[in-house]
């Protein structure tokens, strides 16, 4: 079975081509690819497959040929990935099955259209971030503040006063199950200048990852909400590297780099 590994600021993939479906992919096999010790190692595992080959998205097929088949490292679905995005839109290019320009994606949240060249940063419309209410969150004993947004998957975004460099996320922060039935991606921000924020993120699924595109945008939400404000652009360093949210009254974009970094093979059974 064939593999290549890419990843956004360090939110690191395994990308399995699997154009005509043939892949049974089971969470067993999702946690051992994104295993660091016994497998390949990845945040989570992105399935390259036909849209029109995949019932529960193939009302997507007249608008985009390739739907992104996201999994958590846990072996879980989600709806949606942002950096995930980008890194499949630089995939298909570099692959040759897409041409640079502006290329649709199915999701499980919808089509999301990618705008990229032959190389360099990959810009994603992620569609308008969906605020929900405000919540809350235990980490290291301390509760949090946040808005509750959804980006086609939930997140509860945080702006918060204690430095975030402090924090423990290595064990999944509490959070109302009410409010996340399904879970929640957590993110805990610090302004750090003029509409540039700081963000570390407990991810649903993955633990504490080096970046989530998601994530980002409900972050900048969250940051702009904090600041009375709707629209605007945002800085938004992560532990991998900075992304790039812009907020309009319509939708949202989310840019920044995108690489594939290795290929190889594992057996097809393991
Ligand atoms: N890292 C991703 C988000 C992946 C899905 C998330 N863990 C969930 O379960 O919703 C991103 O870049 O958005």
């Amino acid at each position: 079975m064939r593999f290549v590994k890419g990843h956004s600021t360090e939110n690191d993939f395994v990308i399995l081509p699997d154009a005509d479906a043939r892949l049974d992919l089971g969470p067993m096999l999702v946690r051992w690819l994104c295993d660091r010790r016994a497998g390949i190692g990845a945040d989570g595992v992105l399935r390259v497959v036909r849209t029109k080959l995949c019932a529960e998205v193939a009302d997507q097929a007249d608008e985009a040929e390739w739907f992104m088949d996201y999994r958590n490292a846990d072996g879980s679905v989600a709806e949606m990935c942002g950096n995930g995005v980008r890194v499949f839109a630089r995939y298909l290019v570099d692959s040759g099955l897409a041409g640079a320009g502006e290329l649709a994606v199915a999701t499980r949240a919808g089509v999301k259209r990618a705008r990229l060249g032959t190389t360099g940063d990959v810009s994603v419309d992620m569609g308008m971030p969906r605020v929900l209410g405000v919540s809350s969150t235990t980490v290291n004993g301390r509760e949090y503040q946040g808005l509750n947004v959804n980006v086609g998957n939930p997140h509860l975004a945080c702006v918060i006063d204690d430095p975030i460099a402090g924090l423990d996320l290595t064990r999944e922060p509490g959070y109302d199950r009410e409010v996340y039935p399904a879970g929640v991606n957590i993110e805990l921000l610090n302004r750090v200048g003029d509409h540039a924020v700081s963000m570390r993120v407990h991810e649903r699924g993955s633990g504490e990852t080096r970046s989530c595109g998601t994530g980002a945008v409900a972050t900048a939400m969250a940051a702009a909400h904090a600041a009375g404000e709707t629209t605007g652009t945002w800085t938004v360093r992560v532990l991998g590297g900075t992304v790039t949210v812009t907020l309009d009254d319509r939708t949202s974009h989310l840019a920044g780099p995108a690489a594939l970094v290795a290929s190889g093979e594992f057996p097809a059974v393991i």
